[in-house]
């Protein structure tokens, strides 16, 4: 093992990054909320402000993704296409398989200039997560509680608010509704057997209601679908520990972008078209199974310089004064206070180890593992 390496993998470093994440995160959180009072005169100069804060957070994990573990990612798409991207609003259609799936998906937001912006339909429970959570509050991120009849007239109102949002955006959604297991693929299965529909090797049952509805709310405002396939190279089991212990993983994704136009209005037709859509994208995974490429010419947008200046400039801001601390504390050699620093950084540790957890698929919900009737859908 080489020296970075070892270095990579050092609890110390993790500390360390978690500190800065942790600590930071919670202070522009709380710019965050001094933006309120600014919503008051100008609405559209707060989302503006927020937008470049929410970068500050964000960009941090992108930057330990891109610069700390090194990790590729490549770009299947058209070259006609790719002139458009970052510059006209998208929804973004994305399999759910991987705990880092987001985490590349951000990736490429910053590398095409919207990852302040990027909006996703995400579960109810992480709007809960300090820092990411409290972060897309302000962000107007579209939560949901995976319960249509409580979340048809909220999902609703919130991507109305998204009409006159004032800087490019793609919309994240994981029509599949939960991360791929086998379990969750074998009830799934029985409901498309159930309803007549194709069975799927590589993918969950998309759920339509929440496409449909963000196709009919934002349609007008956004111009095209982005259906997106995301693989790791040589079975590659990504992990944010991974990540953060330094480890390098190949990231492929590919990219297929779809005029608006061409998505039914009408809700069964839109719901067919995308079972449709989810049979290509199955027969696309048999394909990278088989081949481990995608079709199509590739790129690899680089990765940004500034990402690693904002990790440096936040470092700067929280570790000075955690060392001017730590020297206080040390040099008073009062026992009492080095308990409550071993104590604090303890919590800062279990805290960041908990975020971690949340993207952990072992400990994901129990959504989707069964069929279910309605109105109990097993939701945690
Ligand atoms: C150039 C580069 C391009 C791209 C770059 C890529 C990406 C970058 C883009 C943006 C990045 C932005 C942000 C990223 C950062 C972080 C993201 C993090 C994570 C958040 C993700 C989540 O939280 S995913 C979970 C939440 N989201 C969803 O669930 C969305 C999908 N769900 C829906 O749409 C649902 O319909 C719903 C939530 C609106 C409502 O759900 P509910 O369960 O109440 O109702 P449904 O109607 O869906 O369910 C009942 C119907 O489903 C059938 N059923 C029952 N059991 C199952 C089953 N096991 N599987 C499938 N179907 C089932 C049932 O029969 C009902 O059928 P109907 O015929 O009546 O519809
Ligand atoms: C700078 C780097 C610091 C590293 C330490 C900080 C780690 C920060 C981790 C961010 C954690 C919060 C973001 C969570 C995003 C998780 C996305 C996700 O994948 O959610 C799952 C849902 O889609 C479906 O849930 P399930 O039904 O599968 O259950």
């Amino acid at each position: 093992m080489g020296l970075l390496s070892t270095l990579k993998s050092l609890f110390i470093c993790h500390l360390i990054i978690g500190y800065v994440f942790l600590v930071s995160g919670l202070l522009i959180n709380l710019l965050q909320v001094c933006t309120l009072p600014v919503g008051l005169v100008s609405k559209q100069l707060a989302r503006r402000i927020n937008i470049r804060l929410g970068y500050c957070i964000a960009s941090q994990v992108v930057a330990v993704l891109e610069w700390w573990s090194g990790t590729e990612c490549t770009l299947y798409t058209d070259p006609k296409s790719y002139p458009l991207y970052g510059k006209e609003n998208a929804i973004v259609l994305l399999n759910h398989n991987f705990e880092i799936d987001f985490l590349c998906g951000w990736t490429f937001c910053e590398r095409f200039g919207v990852l302040g912006s990027s909006k996703v339909l995400a579960k109810q429970e992480l709007a809960y997560v300090p820092v990411i959570g409290w972060m897309w509050y302000f962000l107007e991120i579209v939560f949901c509680k995976r319960k249509w009849e409580e979340d048809r007239r909220l999902v609703a109102q919130s991507l109305q608010n998204l009409r006159d949002y004032p800087e490019n955006y793609w919309f994240l959604l994981f029509c599949e509704g939960t991360r791929f297991t086998p379990e969750k693929h074998q009830a799934s299965m029985q409901v498309a057997e159930s309803k007549g529909l194709p069975k799927l090797k590589y993918h969950l049952l998309p759920r339509t209601k929440g496409f449909w509805m963000t196709v009919q709310n934002l349609r007008g405002t956004v111009s095209a679908v982005y259906d997106s396939t995301l693989n790791f190279r040589d079975n590659e089991t990504p992990t944010m520990l991974g990540v953060l212990n330094g480890k390098k993983y190949h990231a492929d994704l590919y990219v297929r972008r779809i005029p608006l136009e061409l998505i039914p209005e009408e809700e069964k037709e839109c719901a067919a078209w995308l079972h449709k859509l989810y049979q290509e994208k199955d027969e696309l995974q048999g394909a990278y199974e088989k081949t481990g490429l995608f079709p199509g010419p590739k790129t690899s947008p680089p990765r940004q310089l500034r990402t690693l200046m904002n990790w440096l400039f936040w470092s700067c801001v929280v570790l000075y004064p955690l060392g001017l601390m730590l020297t206080h504390v040390i040099s008073s050699g009062s026992a009492l206070t080095i308990i409550a620093a071993v104590v604090v950084s303890s919590a800062a540790s279990v805290a960041v180890r908990w975020m971690i957890g949340q993207t952990e698929i072992g400990k994901g919900s129990k959504y989707g593992n069964r069929e279910v009737p309605p109105n109990t859908n097993g939701s945690s």
